[in-house]
């Protein structure tokens, strides 16, 4: 199957990046979001990255252009009923997948592909609230997207081989690298970066090491290129709390207990940079650890 027209649900951090590394590539991308706001900052975070990128000499001016040209904004989330593929990357939490997925699949056109790009929900617990269960599958990338090299692809447990392959070909044109993960909780990458966030938060919470002792013993001590604490702010506190909470329930091991503090953090509203406050505080120069 030729995928030409892709559309990308949630222009947040992870959104911004699919679009980005799509147009590149030389699809034609319909990014939608509940907000004109969000849709409009995610357009700037593309220009810059996409600038980034070109002061490096990694992509040609004119390249540049051509990538945002192909790159369109819709706050009608239906009109992506018109794309050959569907890359769903709104907030990580079930109902709101769902609730797009429902209205989404009344104006799909037969051969459209639905993905989402979970960190960690069942993808055949999504496919089976479609029309289309066989043509549904996780396409999970990493952040930042136009830097890592990695795409999980998670095939749920009614995916046929043609949806899989065309999801292969999409992301060997982005010169990605594919890795297959079956659909159980937080797949791979989760299923072990997480719990080990998760136990960072637990070294702070019980006073073993502050915020800097414990990223720097991670950066130094295990060539880690961010401290945990550091990398939870980026992927964001909210994220990194429902990925755990999807494993303790799914897999119902104590193990998996979310740390409390990461709870609070997320009570606070103290999201990670995002909201310019998590385990550090981004609001002036540099960031300040909070604990
Ligand atoms: C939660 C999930 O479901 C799954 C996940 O994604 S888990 C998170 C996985 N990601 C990680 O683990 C990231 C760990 N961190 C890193 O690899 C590095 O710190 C980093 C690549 C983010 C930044 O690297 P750095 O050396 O500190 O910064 P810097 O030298 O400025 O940047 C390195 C490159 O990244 C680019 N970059 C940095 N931040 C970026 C961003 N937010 N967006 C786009 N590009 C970015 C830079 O332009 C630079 O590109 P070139 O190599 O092409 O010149
Ligand atoms: N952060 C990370 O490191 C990674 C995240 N992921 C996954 O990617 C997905 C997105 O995460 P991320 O980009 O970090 O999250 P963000 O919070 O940065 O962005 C989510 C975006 O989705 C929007 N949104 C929420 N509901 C809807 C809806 N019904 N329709 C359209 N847009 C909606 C949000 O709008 P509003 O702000 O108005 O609610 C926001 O703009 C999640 O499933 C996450 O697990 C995958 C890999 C890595």
């Amino acid at each position: 199957m030729d995928i030409q027209k892709i559309g990308v649900v949630g222009a947040g951090q992870m959104g911004n990046g699919i679009a980005h590394v799509l147009a590149v590539a030389g699809y034609d991308v319909l990014l939608n979001d509940l907000d004109a706001d969000a849709l409009e900052k995610a357009l700037a975070t593309i220009d810059k990255n996409l600038e980034r990128q070109v002061s490096r000499g990694k992509l040609a001016e004119a390249d540049k252009a051509a990538a945002l040209s192909r790159i369109t904004t819709t706050l009608d989330l239906p009109e992506l009923g018109q794309t050959d593929l569907v890359i769903e990357s709104a907030t990580e939490r079930e109902s709101v997948k769902q609730a797009i997925f429902e209205t989404l699949v009344p104006h799909l056109e037969p051969h459209t592909i639905l993905t989402s790009n979970t960190s960690s929900i069942s993808i055949t617990r999504l496919a089976s609230g479609t029309d289309r269960p066989e043509k549904f599958m996780g396409f999970h990338f990493m952040n930042p997207v136009p830097i890592m090299q990695l795409v999980e692809l998670i095939r749920g447990i009614a995916t046929d081989k043609e949806t899989y392959d065309a999801c292969l070909k999409v992301v060997e044109k982005l010169g990605k690298t594919a890795a297959s993960a079956e659909d159980f909780p937080a797949f791979i990458v989760n299923r072990i970066l997480m719990p080990m966030i998760n136990e960072a938060v637990y070294t702070l919470y019980e006073g073993v090491g502050n915020v800097n002792s414990i990223d720097q013993s991670m950066k130094l001590g295990a060539n880690h290129p961010m401290g945990p604490l550091e990398l939870a702010d980026f992927i964001g506190l909210d994220t990194c709390l429902a990925i755990m909470n999807v494993l303790h329930d799914g897999l119902a091991d104590t193990k998996y207990r979310p740390c409390p503090l990461l709870t609070k953090y997320v009570e606070a509203g103290w999201l990670g940079r995002k909201t310019g406050r998590g385990f550090y505080d981004y609001r002036g120069e540099t960031p300040v650890p909070t604990r």
